[in-house]
């Protein structure tokens, strides 16, 4: 049996909602190994990051070997990466071990307003591990700072995703929680450098999007590592993060987690019918 292999390179969050956890979660649900090499460790819940203690460069190489020296990877995701030093180390290993199915979750402010990425981490991120992405999926803040320009709807959008595109990103996912411009809706905007695809859902009124963003990139990783082309894998992580955010779970007292069973559920269901 051939079984398809991921790794996130990201950061560890406690509460189990976002980073690693949700990367692993979402990999296994959509039938994929999943593998990690930690970043940092935060000290997080549904109510906002209490401590960040980042691991060494060291660290994150040498959990970088060990997967490349024995049982490889179909695809890598990165999320958080936290500082320039990181982001250099993990672009190096990406290079050495020839890892292009790479998706680059531009992690830099959580939900509660913690730095996830220092200021001093963006350059290199822009210059070093955008040109080995894949794919890039920034929020619209994420898009704002590493384009350099404001945005308001889908135009400003759009004209974001071809600045993203010449920094060497071969596709971005300009995803779309943080635009109300629309209030019905959600629109996750692929480009390719050539065409735009739009994929859109009803928006969801609620609180407990902890950890959206890291669910859909790893979502997108999974099917990567699975052979889907990309317009396939943003629309199955598409339908996976709006499933696991219609069926809430309620935990915590703040911004609780996405419900990662909901998807499997659902395709069980349908299977059923
Ligand atoms: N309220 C919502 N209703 C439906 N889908 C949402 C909602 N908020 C976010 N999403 C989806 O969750 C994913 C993450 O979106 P976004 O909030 O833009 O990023 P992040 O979690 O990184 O801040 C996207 O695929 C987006 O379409
Ligand atoms: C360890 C860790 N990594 C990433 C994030 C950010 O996750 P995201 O999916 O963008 O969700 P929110 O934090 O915005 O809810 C994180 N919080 N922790």
């Amino acid at each position: 049996m051939t079984i398809a292999r991921a790794l996130t390179v990201a950061g560890s969050d406690s509460g189990g909602g976002a980073g690693i956890q949700a990367d692993l979660k979402t990999f296994q649900e959509l039938d994929v190994f999943g593998m990690t090499a930690l970043t940092a460790v935060t000290a997080q819940n549904t109510l906002g990051v209490h401590g960040i203690y980042p691991l060494t460069v060291e660290a994150v190489q040498k959990q970088m070997d060990a997967i490349g020296e024995d049982i490889g990877t179909d695809a890598v995701k990165t999320g958080m990466l936290f500082n320039s030093d990181i982001i250099r180390g993990v672009a190096e290993k990406l290079m050495q071990y020839k890892w292009e199915k790479v998706v680059v979750d531009p992690v830099m402010i959580a939900k509660g307003g913690s730095v996830l990425l220092l200021e001093e981490a963006v350059r290199a991120l822009r210059e070093v591990l955008m040109p080995l992405a894949l794919v890039i999926t920034p929020n619209v803040p994420e898009a704002e700072l590493i384009a350099g320009k404001s945005i308001h709807g889908l135009d400003d959008r759009k004209e974001a995703a071809r600045i993203l595109a010449d920094l060497g990103a071969k596709n971005v996912v300009m995803k779309g929680g943080h635009d109300e411009s629309n209030p019905n809706e959600v629109i996750d905007l692929l480009y390719d450098g050539r065409d735009f695809y739009e994929f859109s859902s009803p928006r969801q009124e609620t609180r407990h999007t902890h950890g959206t963003g890291c669910t859909f990139a790893a979502a997108v990783t999974a099917e990567l590592a699975k052979g889907r082309t990309v317009v396939q894998a943003v629309e199955v992580a598409k339908q996976f993060i709006q499933a696991a955010i219609e069926d809430t779970i309620q935990l915590g007292q703040g911004h609780g987690p996405t419900n990662h069973w909901a998807y499997r559920r659902r395709q069980a269901a349908g299977a059923g019918r």
